[in-house]
């Protein structure tokens, strides 16, 4: 089972957190703005230097190489880089990726094709997921996935990620300002107070 392990994660002038994420479980992250979600998320997919132990599914972080390491464990950032021309060549192999995952974010095959540069921000934002999702992460750190999206966009995302949490096992930590989402997505609830103090807040439902 691919459960994230956190344990005394340092970084910059930040931590000790710990939390534990089992396989097959979305855990809420929830925080004033400018709190430090999004620098924890970058840190357990070691973009910066840190110190402390990540485990993913009882495999070290450190035993792995950054590369892998990162496909294991996939950062939604809040905002996704497109760099090249067409959408299809910001994936390893876009014939690969699976039809009903572009469907689920209301796509067919062809925006592989399509300009990056005439993408709308929602556009971006679904495919970004649709990449996340094409190198099957058994954990996922998702940094405010469905905030351009209309509320139908909403719940389709929100449905892609839970089938994809459920289908593969995967650990996911969900950031977002909306507590409603949480309840919805997250049986259990991490608040980053301003500071970067991590609480765990348990079940949203029973928090309120
Ligand atoms: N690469 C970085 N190195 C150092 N500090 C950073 C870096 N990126 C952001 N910061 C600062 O760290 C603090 C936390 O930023 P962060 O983006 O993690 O907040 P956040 O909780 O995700 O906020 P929001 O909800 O607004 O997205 C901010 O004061 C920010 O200016």
């Amino acid at each position: 089972m691919p459960d994230l392990e956190v344990i005394n994660l340092c970084f910059q002038d930040r931590g000790p957190y710990s939390f534990r994420i089992d396989g097959g479980e979305c855990v809420g992250l929830q925080g004033a703005s400018g709190a430090g979600k999004s620098l924890l998320l970058r840190a357990i997919v070691d973009l910066d230097p840190r110190t402390g132990k990540l485990r993913l599914g009882g495999i070290d972080a450190d035993r792995v190489p950054a590369p892998q390491w990162r496909r294991l464990v996939g950062l939604l950032p809040a905002e996704s880089g497109w760099w090249l021309d067409r959408v299809g060549e910001h994936f390893a192999d876009f014939r690969s990726v699976d039809d009903a995952i572009l469907a689920a974010v209301g796509f067919d095959r062809s925006v592989g094709n399509w300009q990056v540069s005439r993408l709308s921000t929602g556009e971006r934002q679904r495919l970004a997921i649709v990449r996340l999702l094409a190198n099957g992460p058994q954990c996922l750190l998702l940094d405010e996935p469905t905030a351009s999206l209309d509320p139908g966009s909403v719940a389709n995302v929100e449905a892609l990620l839970l089938n994809h949490c459920g289908a593969r096992q995967a650990s996911l930590l969900w950031v977002s300002h909306d507590p409603d989402q949480l309840a919805r997505v997250s049986r259990r609830r991490l608040i980053m107070e301003r500071g970067g103090r991590l609480v765990d807040a348990g079940a949203p439902a029973d928090a309120r």
